[in-house]
């Protein structure tokens, strides 16, 4: 079983699926990361050059070949939830945590110039907005577990998230360092 966190740009995927992985230590895998080592160079060229249909394409068998691990933390891209294709691969091989967090708070976190817009010609605000009126109940219904990232700090977002993983009875069977 793999521990998969979804949810927005900024949601902190990223940061806390790297310190919970060093802490319990686990295998880490980032799949914007992971998309960049194959390619050799920057998804935002990629959908730039070719468009959002080569990044989903790329994503879905990037997906597939990730949740073949097991016992692993892996991260999502910001929008891979938002499609059937990839909910269904990888809900059969672990279970998904949404991280959510206020659009203002998203906004504030994520740097404007260098984020390929999903939506043609919005601000980086429209963007995450109208990608969250429109896409909201798929992250939902993808979720099996929700947890929000704007209300304490990271260290204490960590050691909750540990807790979770160590005690709760939908991450049973994942084998976690009790002492991490
Ligand atoms: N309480 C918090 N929880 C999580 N991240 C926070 C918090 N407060 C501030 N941040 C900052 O928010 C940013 C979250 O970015 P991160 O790259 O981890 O998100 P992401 O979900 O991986 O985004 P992307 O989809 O763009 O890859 C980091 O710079 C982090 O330091
Ligand atoms: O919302 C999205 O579709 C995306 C979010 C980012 O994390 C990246 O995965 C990429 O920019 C796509
Ligand atoms: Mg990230």
């Amino acid at each position: 079983m793999n521990v998969y966190f979804c949810g927005m740009i900024g949601t902190g995927k990223t940061t806390l699926g790297q310190r919970l992985a060093d802490d319990l230590s686990m295998p880490f895998y980032d799949l914007d990361q992971e998309m960049n080592k194959r390619l050799g160079y920057s998804f935002h060229r990629l959908v730039a050059e070719e468009g959002w249909l080569a990044f989903r394409e790329l994503e879905y068998y990037i997906c597939k070949f990730f949740s073949q691990r097991n016992n692993s933390i892996i991260c999502l891209g910001g929008g891979t939830v938002r499609y059937d294709w990839n909910v269904d691969v990888l809900k059969e091989s672990g279970r998904l945590i949404l991280l959510e967090a206020s659009i203002e708070e998203l906004v504030h976190r994520v740097s404007q110039a260098d984020r390929p817009r999903v939506n043609k010609g919005t601000t980086i605000e429209e963007d995450i907005s109208l990608m969250w009126k429109q896409s909201k109940n798929k992250y939902y219904t993808a979720a099996d577990y929700v947890f929000r990232t704007d209300e304490k700090n990271i260290e204490e977002e960590v050691d909750e998230l540990k807790d979770l993983l160590q005690s709760n009875p939908l991450f049973q069977g994942l084998q976690v360092n009790h002492s991490g």
